[in-house]
């Protein structure tokens, strides 16, 4: 049982499911936060660190003591364990638990039943010392682009914890890479000390090999697998040693005392080389390092002080010029309060990384990012935002630009500790969960008002050169979030039973809103549930969280390709409607004509024009009804049903009877432009992926060779560091498998990413084939 669940929290969210128990184990009591009433006596702490009660009740830290980060690891790393035991030693949990243990996640389970929340949390909030640290979730797959680029957005420094027996492994490498993208500065926790085959110079070589980082050696283990027993700071040169003080061996006491030569003169030796090494090191990356141990430590590096060297660490690893390593052991509950200190010392706050939008909105204008939705069947959405710039209060509307519209939260909550604690504002930098937005959906961007979107928009369109541009147009420049690509998948889906239809409806709908790259519809034909989705593994995931969240066990037909159609001539057509319903006549005729679109860009809704004939005497209302008619025959090509696009319709003649209602026009209108399209001759568009691999050059040319065979059209290849970055155009067709193929081919060392680029013909050949395939004939 606990496999299974381990399983699905490893494909889901490892930190969410953290959140879970220790968050939404009881139902959460919202309170609202007065900072005289707070009784300490309350609390859910076990002897937190520093001064974490009274930090509690600072809502809104300086800026500069906020840590937003994330934790990426390869599978089974210790992503979990080293979360757990950060919010153990912070105060956060009571207890320590074992992730091999699987009763607790049992209980949460019937717990998150009772209460009708989705299991996934996007961010938890803790104290340590003084610094505020929300350590946001990272996705389990990095196959979605899309999600891994949302999260990548509202981080400001990442930990990479690693298996020290194992290194570097493939999953790590790419979140690497995209975090390299995403210019994110990064720690690295050499994890699993204890453990058999662990060795610390075996991880660091591997680091510098796969990562083509440069490690910064800020710690040195004492002791390796059975006896690794503590760790030497290579900045300070104190010993931190973990010796049970009580039956309680929870790591929460160690001894910490300066590294004396007769305590180990061997260590010590290496200590001292290491320090050394760690000086020259960070003085080649930083010129201001650099010319102060030149000048008054050039005779002895001994006399720098640990505070100089401090700083210039920090300003490297936020330039990502290097990587500081730490190590410990999780389970053994080692090393864990050095890294949360590192966090502190060497990530970045958020005012310290530079975010291009923000240079669009004025200094106290909102800029906020809805960067993840819950469900809960008491209060409804509760929608996790980071605030960029600006302040956000309860009770206040704020404009979203994806969806065009004014919106009200009523409330504000922290996800701090055993409880979501309600708040009266929120400033920047800073997490937290909005109640009672209904529109806003992961990855919307939200700003004060319509206006100040404009006036950004405006200022957005200035520094892109001066360009006119509509504001429609200036509007998608201000995403904060992550624009979402077209989905390239779909299959139906079906519940058991027809009684189960309208829960899959409102499963649907809610992950819909958690995730953006879904799309739901129904086959206008069948009245099936089609789903839209990235990919094959983004549909199984849905599936199995339809499954797991709100227990519907439904059936998936099989996956195909969202292929669309358009037009290779211009014709025209004519067509007559002429019903009787009740004492109705409903008449219609109408002539239509369509001509191909052609251009760089895709059009996908029908471009509508009327005959100078028509306009001068058509009614406005009869306007809708006839582009209601057009756009939805669009919705369905006339050859395999596929969506139109790239087509100008123009409604040369219109004749109605004055008893005709709306539908009927539509009716007319859409069985005309069928006709029409018909005879203009269909082309079918086949999804055209743009394709990035990240590959060692020994492993180049079997990627080549491959792609090749998939009808790819290699673009450019780029080096980068060692590796090779082939860029490609590959019809979606040919990309089934490909993961698994590419790792075998690869060896596994291999990186990939996929995205829709445009849409391209199918040759005669292919076309006719495809048709032979979806009749069934083939
Ligand atoms: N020996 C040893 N085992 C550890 C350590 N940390 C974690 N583990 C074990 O490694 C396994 C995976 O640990 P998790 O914390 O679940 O790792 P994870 O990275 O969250 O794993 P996934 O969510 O499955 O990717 C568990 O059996 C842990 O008990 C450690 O420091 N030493």
């Amino acid at each position: 049982m606990w496999r299974v669940m381990r399983k699905f929290s490893v494909n889901a969210l490892k930190l969410s499911s953290l959140c879970s128990q220790h968050v939404c184990f009881r139902k959460p009591e919202v309170m609202v936060l007065s900072v005289t009433q707070q009784n300490s006596s309350e609390r859910n702490y076990s002897s937190p660190p520093g001064d974490v009660k009274s930090l509690r009740s600072v809502i809104n830290p300086h800026i500069s003591r906020i840590r937003n980060i994330g934790i990426m690891a390869h599978i089974d790393a210790g992503k979990t364990t080293t979360t757990e035991r950060m919010l153990y030693y912070s105060g956060y949990i009571r207890t320590l638990g074992d992730v091999d243990d699987g009763d607790t996640v049992t209980d949460f389970m019937v717990q998150e039943r009772e209460r009708g929340i989705t299991i996934q949390s996007a961010a938890v909030t803790f104290d340590w010392k003084d610094y505020r640290i929300n350590l946001i979730d990272t996705p389990g797959h990095v196959d979605f682009t899309v999600e891994v680029e949302r999260c990548l957005r509202v981080l400001d420094g990442a930990v990479a914890v690693f298996d020290a027996s194992a290194g570097v492994e493939a999953q790590t490498l790419t979140v690497w890479r995209q975090a390299d993208k995403h210019q994110i500065p990064r720690i690295c926790f050499l994890n699993k000390m204890d453990k058999n085959r662990a060795s610390f110079t075996y991880a660091v070589e591997s680091i510098k090999q796969k990562l083509k980082t440069k490690p910064l050696l800020l710690q040195l283990p004492i002791g390796e697998a059975k006896t690794f027993r503590g760790l030497v700071d290579v900045v300070t040169k104190e010993q931190m040693i973990w010796k049970p003080t009580s039956d309680l061996d929870d790591g929460k006491f160690f001894e910490q005392k300066p590294l004396l030569e007769s305590d180990d003169p061997s260590l010590f030796q290496e200590v001292q080389d290491a320090r050394n090494t760690l000086i020259e090191q960070v003085a080649d990356l930083d010129d201001e390092f650099a010319e102060l141990i030149l000048g008054e430590y050039s005779e002895n590096f001994d006399l720098i002080p640990s505070d100089k060297l401090q700083s210039a660490i920090r300003r490297v690893t936020l330039a990502q010029k290097a990587v500081p390593v730490l190590c410990g052991s999780a389970l053994k509950n080692k090393g864990v309060q050095p890294l949360l200190d590192a966090i502190t010392m060497y990530l970045p706050a958020p005012h310290e990384r530079s975010y291009e939008f923000l240079q669009w909105y004025k200094d106290d204008d909102l800029c906020a990012l809805a960067f993840k939705v819950l469900h809960d069947k008491s209060r409804g959405p509760l929608v996790f935002i980071r605030i960029y710039s600006g302040s956000l209060k309860p009770q206040s509307a704020v404009y979203n630009i994806n969806k065009s519209c004014t919106e009200r939260m009523s409330r504000l909550l922290l996800p701090f500790a055993d409880q979501q604690i309600e708040i009266p504002s929120l400033m920047p930098g800073n997490i937290a969960l909005a109640v009672g937005l209904k529109q806003s959906a992961t990855g919307d961007t939200l700003v004060s008002s319509k206006a100040s979107a404009v006036a950004a928009a405006r200022q957005a369109g200035r520094s892109a050169g001066g360009e006119q541009r509509n504001t429609g147009d200036i509007e998608s420049l201000l995403l904060a979030g992550v624009e979402v690509p077209e989905p390239v998948f779909f299959c139906t889906i079906e519940p058991p039973s027809m009684a189960k239809q309208q829960d899959l409806d409102n499963a649907l709908s809610c992950l819909q809103r958690e995730d953006p790259s879904l799309k739901v519809k129904i086959d206008p034909d069948t009245g099936q549930t089609i789903l839209c989705g990235m990919g094959e593994l983004h549909i199984e995931i849905i599936h199995d969280r339809i499954k797991r969240e709100y227990g519907i066990e439904t059936y998936l037909g099989p996956l195909q390709i969202a292929y669309r159609e358009t037009i290779l001539n211009a014709a025209q057509a004519t067509d007559v409607l002429d019903k009787v319903v009740g004492d109705k006549r409903h008449f219609v005729t109408t002539e239509l004509e369509v001509r191909p679109v052609s251009g760089e860009r895709t059009v996908t809704k029908p471009i509508i024009e009327y005959a100078q004939s028509v306009i001068e005497v058509l009614p406005k209302e009869l306007q809708e009804a006839i582009e209601n008619g057009i756009t939805n025959s669009c919705v369905q090509g006339p050859l395999l049903g596929f969506p139109v696009q790239d087509i100008d319709v123009t409604v040369q003649s219109l004749t109605v009877h004055p008893d005709t209602s709306d539908t009927m026009i539509s009716a007319c209108i859409s069985r005309c432009l069928q006709k029409a399209l018909k005879k203009a001759g269909i082309q079918i568009l086949e999804p055209l992926m743009s394709l990035e691999i990240t590959v060692s050059e020994d492993h180049l040319s079997a990627a080549l060779a491959d792609l090749a065979q998939r009808r790819g059209s290699i673009q450019e290849i780029q080096s980068r560091q060692d590796n090779k970055v082939v860029i490609a155009a590959v019809p979606l067709a040919e990309m089934m498998g490909y993961s698994t193929v590419l790792r075998s081919l690869t060896s596994g060392s291999a990186t990939f990413t996929l995205e829709l680029a445009s849409y391209q013909a199918l040759n005669s050949q292919e076309q006719s084939a495809l048709l032979q395939r979806r009749m069934g004939l083939v």
